[in-house]
């Protein structure tokens, strides 16, 4: 380990699971302080990703390190906290001697009081975990990773599945410990969790990095319109190449398709762009829906393109 190094420093990562190339050429440096959403939808490679960070799994090509060390060495091990998507608590211990045992492994733990205190537990330290609600158990579970006061903290999906109020404690622990100077990388698929925590988002897709940029700009990048709409006969070949229009897509949810009549989405970063080119060019066509995105509609939509488009902002049309 280096003092400069940084805390996490990915290169050229590869990593398949047979046929599955779950991570293909990937890189990725994360500075000290940074707090970092890593987003993609499911099977992007967001865990298989954290698992080569902490050590868990070994890349078939390119490096890992983990402050200049190799993740696999427990030395390195020492400054990261995690908690994977799922987590076994033992049922009959209560939470305060499952606290007071992740502590005994550490020579300067954080006082079991505080971390209680940081996740809103400090009225269930008698209880036995098996008692504990989902998303207590689940706050114990992220709480416990910061018991060893890690410089680096790895959550795969913190709050997936958790209530509004679950969440919020949750996340509110994670902006403080953040606070306190660590290095944060969380992943999920919910970009409202991604707004609430990151200032760096890397968009994941079928194993490549398909952006990474500012909360901001990634936001601005993944705001994409769906058009829906009918167009008459001689429908004109090349409606991808229509300014704005990143992704065609044959409408399936038509409601009676009418013969010589083709119901189409195009999924566009600029709605009026696109929507002035159809009528510049005269293209014939009926009921025009606009409406935003789904994420996981954004996603696809970059996933289907080499290179993402630049950033856009994207104006205000109808949802
Ligand atoms: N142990 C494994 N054996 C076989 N295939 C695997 C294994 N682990 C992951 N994969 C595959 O690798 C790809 C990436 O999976 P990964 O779990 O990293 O994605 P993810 O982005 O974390 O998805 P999710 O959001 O659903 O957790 C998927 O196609 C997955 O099926």
């Amino acid at each position: 380990m280096t003092a400069t190094a940084p805390p996490v420093l990915v290169e050229h990562v590869t990593r398949r699971f047979g046929a599955v190339t779950a991570l293909d050429d990937v890189s990725l440096r994360v500075e000290p302080g940074e707090l970092v959403g890593l987003l993609g939808p499911n099977g992007a490679g967001k865990t298989t990703l954290l698992s080569l960070v902490t050590g868990l799994r070994t890349p078939d090509a390119g490096t890992v390190r983990v402050f200049g060390g190799n993740p696999r060495d427990p030395a390195s091990r020492t400054s990261l906290g995690t908690t994977p998507q799922e987590t076994g608590l033992p049922d009959t211990l209560k939470v305060r001697e499952v606290v007071d045992f992740v502590a005994g492994h550490f020579a300067q733990p954080m006082p079991r009081d505080e971390v209680l205190a940081r996740f809103g537990l400090t009225d269930m330290a008698e209880r036995q975990t098996g008692a504990l609600s989902g998303g207590q158990k689940r706050r114990l579970a992220v709480g416990l990773s910061l018991v060893g006061r890690p410089r680096l903290v790895l959550l795969d999906e913190p709050t997936t599945g958790l209530d509004v109020e679950a969440r919020h404690i949750l996340w509110q622990a994670l902006r403080d410990y953040h606070g306190d100077g660590a290095t944060v990388i969380v992943t999920s698929h919910y970009l409202e969790e991604i707004e609430a925590l990151a200032e760096r988002v890397v968009v994941v897709g079928e194993g490549r990095v398909l952006a990474d940029d500012t909360l901001a700009r990634v936001l601005d990048l993944v705001a994409v319109r769906r058009m829906t709409l009918t167009l008459g006969a001689g429908r004109p070949a090349d409606l991808l190449a229509l300014p704005g229009v990143q992704d065609v897509v044959e409408a399936t949810d038509a409601p009676g398709p009418v013969p010589g009549r083709t119901r189409v989405t195009l999924v566009a970063s600029d709605a009026d762009a696109a929507v002035r080119a159809l009528v510049e060019r005269a293209v014939p066509f009926t009921d025009l829906e606009v409406r935003g995105a789904s994420l996981e509609e954004a996603f696809l939509s970059l996933t289907s393109h080499d290179a993402p488009p630049a950033p856009t902002a994207v104006p205000e049309v109808t949802r």
